[in-house]
């Protein structure tokens, strides 16, 4: 199974991911639930969040590389005190903007894809609540096909 495709490759590589957090965040924004956790947001930070997607799903590691990995994706969650409802809004929209940016919609690459978000989403609300004490180094982790890779008749 080498000749299988990374999740990244599959969704159309960084172009993609750089599209769906753009419109993501112009949906986080305009949200009531959600908007204003995000009202002091670099104007970059659809770009950076872009860059952790992408080096998740098996493209290139820039943001360990460029933007200070794990560590510094933690940082940002620390004491934000996310809400279930916030966690649940924003898992919410994004997968909404992967529909109106137009994200491969075939089973396998969802499950995979909404799996990484229910998981990360849920370690970013334990994260920012008051007094966590989540690790403070960690690779970024890497999410792959799971149990349902693309299916190839005959092989
Ligand atoms: C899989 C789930 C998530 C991922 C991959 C993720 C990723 C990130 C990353 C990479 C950053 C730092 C960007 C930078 O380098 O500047 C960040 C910041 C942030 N995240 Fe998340 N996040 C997730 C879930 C959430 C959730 C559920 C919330 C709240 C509902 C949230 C709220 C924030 C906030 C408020 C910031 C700081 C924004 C600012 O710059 O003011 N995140 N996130």
């Amino acid at each position: 199974m080498t000749d299988v495709p990374t999740l990244y490759q599959w969704a159309g590589g960084a172009e993609a991911f750089e599209r769906l957090t753009e419109r993501f965040y112009q949906k986080v924004l305009a949200d009531d639930v959600v908007g204003p956790l995000f009202a002091h947001m670099d104007a970059d930070h659809p770009r950076y969040v872009a860059m952790w997607l992408a080096e998740v799903f098996g493209g290139p590691a820039r943001y360990s590389t460029e933007r200070g990995g794990y560590a510094h994706m933690l940082s940002h969650h620390l004491g934000r005190a996310i809400t279930e409802p916030q966690r649940r809004r924003w898992i919410d929209l994004l997968a909404d903007a992967a529909d109106e940016v137009g994200l491969p919609d075939d089973p396998e690459f969802r499950a995979a894809f909404m799996g990484y978000l229910e998981w990360g989403t849920r370690l970013a609300r334990a994260n920012s609540q008051p007094g966590a004490t989540p690790p403070a180094e960690a690779p970024v982790p890497h999410w792959g096909w799971g149990v349902a890779p693309p299916y190839t008749p005959g092989s």
